[in-house]
């Protein structure tokens, strides 16, 4: 007779802790707690170390101006006065700035960081996480060197060797830290031998299956190997992934397309920026609409062309991480901000980024510079003309009036 497994829990890792990595623990932390045969109740959140000051206005201040660390404050205030100010952390969040030390025996790790930080961060994890450990990526970008493009979930999967899903949508952070309703689009693709059906009998054991599929984008061998997720702990379905993430105020679509889900929030990025640049020249929402629509295309252009049927059209789209994430990105974004600022104030956008942003990161200057570089190595410059244009901006080749030339269709 078939005995039970010992059921065991999944521990949970948040890894980033900026403005998206801290609202995302909070939400995760307040999901582990409904769902208590599933998850452990401690979410870890790994921390960048830094000294703050609280600022004369937190309600924290107690008079003192001696800098600490934003780790130990986090924890002793349940809040992260410097990238979420004003929102309570539920009290099973942790911070903790030891990287290893924060995801070992995590057996879901959420990679929230900047994506020119994610490679470096992957690196210090080699070998000290669990081999059957699963990721889902929160970071929007790309990660471009000289054997071609790869998405941040495949960063993290390849140089972890585990499998890696993403989660992206019109998501202002700000908006969901403070319940306010929104989407979002999670792409993950179960392993076959993650599922709890047995392997049937003379096929290959299921750790030799290779489950990351080559993207058509970087030549060579684009497959790791997996290990299987052992039984005791509940299956990773797509149901179970939904009650790591869905809250009342964050409605979660699942879908297997992690390609498009990862392109999508990358992507947007360099939209936002072009509409940034129309409407820091004062031209009003019909230029914004413009580069939105050319953004849209060129978006779902990208994805075919170097990514093949593993990004879907209708990721793009239909879901939360495409169409949606490029109006909201436009409307309010980062990145649409501080181009607008940068055109009204006729400083350089990094000038702004730094000023204003208190330490917070942009991702679209670097994303439209990386895609640029790998347009450029495929002679593809002149295809996506949106993208061109704002690299060519950001590069001072070119100025933000140009951009209704630049975009025209060349016949
Ligand atoms: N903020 C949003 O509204 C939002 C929404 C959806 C997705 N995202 C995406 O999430 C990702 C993370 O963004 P965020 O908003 O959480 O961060 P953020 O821009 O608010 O903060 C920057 C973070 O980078 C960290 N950092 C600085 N130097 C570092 C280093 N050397 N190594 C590692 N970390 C370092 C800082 O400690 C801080 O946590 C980005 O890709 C972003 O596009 C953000
Ligand atoms: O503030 P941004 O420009 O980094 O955009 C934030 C989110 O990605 C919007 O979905």
């Amino acid at each position: 007779m078939a005995t039970l497994s010992a059921q065991r829990k999944h521990k949970v890792t948040v890894v980033g802790s900026g403005n998206w990595g801290t609202t995302m623990a909070k939400l995760v932390a307040e999901n582990v707690k409904e769902h208590t045969s599933l998850f452990e109740e401690t979410v870890q959140m790994w921390v960048h170390e830094e000294e703050v000051t609280l600022p004369k206005e937190s309600k924290h201040y107690s008079g003192s101006d001696k800098p600490e660390k934003l780790s130990q404050l986090i924890n002793k205030v349940h809040e992260n006065v410097k990238y979420l100010p004003n929102i309570t952390l539920p009290p099973n969040v942790v911070a903790n700035p030891d990287l290893p030390a924060s995801c070992k025996d995590s057996t879901i790790l959420i990679f929230v960081l900047p994506h020119q930080f994610t490679a470096r961060s992957c690196e210090q994890l080699v070998g000290k996480i669990l081999p059957y450990a699963r990721a889902i990526c929160c970071t929007k970008g790309v990660d471009v060197g000289e054997k071609g493009i790869r998405l941040m979930s495949e960063t993290i999967g390849m140089s972890l060797n585990i499998y890696c899903g993403a989660l992206s949508g019109a998501n202002i952070a700000s908006e969901i830290a403070q319940e306010k309703y929104s989407e979002t689009t999670v792409a993950y693709d179960p392993p076959p031998m993650d599922s709890r059906n047995p392997t049937p009998s003379g096929s290959p054991n299921a750790s030799q299956v290779d489950l990351i599929a080559p993207s058509k984008a970087v030549p060579g061998p684009r497959s790791t190997r997996l290990t299987p997720l052992p039984t005791e702990y509940p299956h990773l379905s797509h149901d179970n992934i939904r009650k790591l993430f869905h809250r009342p105020y964050f409605h979660v679509h699942l879908v297997n397309d992690v390609a498009g889900v990862s392109l999508g929030g990358a992507l947007k990025n360099i939209i936002a920026l072009a509409a940034g640049f129309v409407d820091g020249l004062g031209w009003g929402d019909n230029a914004k609409a413009a580069v939105m629509r050319v953004g849209i295309l060129e978006m779902v252009k990208f994805g075919k062309a170097f990514f093949g049927e593993s990004a879907r059209a209708s990721t793009f789209t239909e879901e939360s991480c495409g169409v949606a994430d490029v109006i909201t990105s436009c409307m309010g974004g980062r990145n649409f901000r501080c181009a607008k600022m940068a055109v009204e104030r006729g400083e350089s956008i990094a000038e702004i980024e730094e000023k204003e942003l208190n330490g917070q990161k942009l991702q679209g200057t670097s994303t439209a510079l990386e895609v640029n570089a790998f347009l450029k190595s495929q002679g593809m410059e002149a295809d996506f003309p949106l993208f061109t244009a704002v690299y060519n901006i950001l590069e001072g080749n070119a100025k933000p009036e140009d951009i209704p030339e630049l975009i025209e269709p060349k016949h």
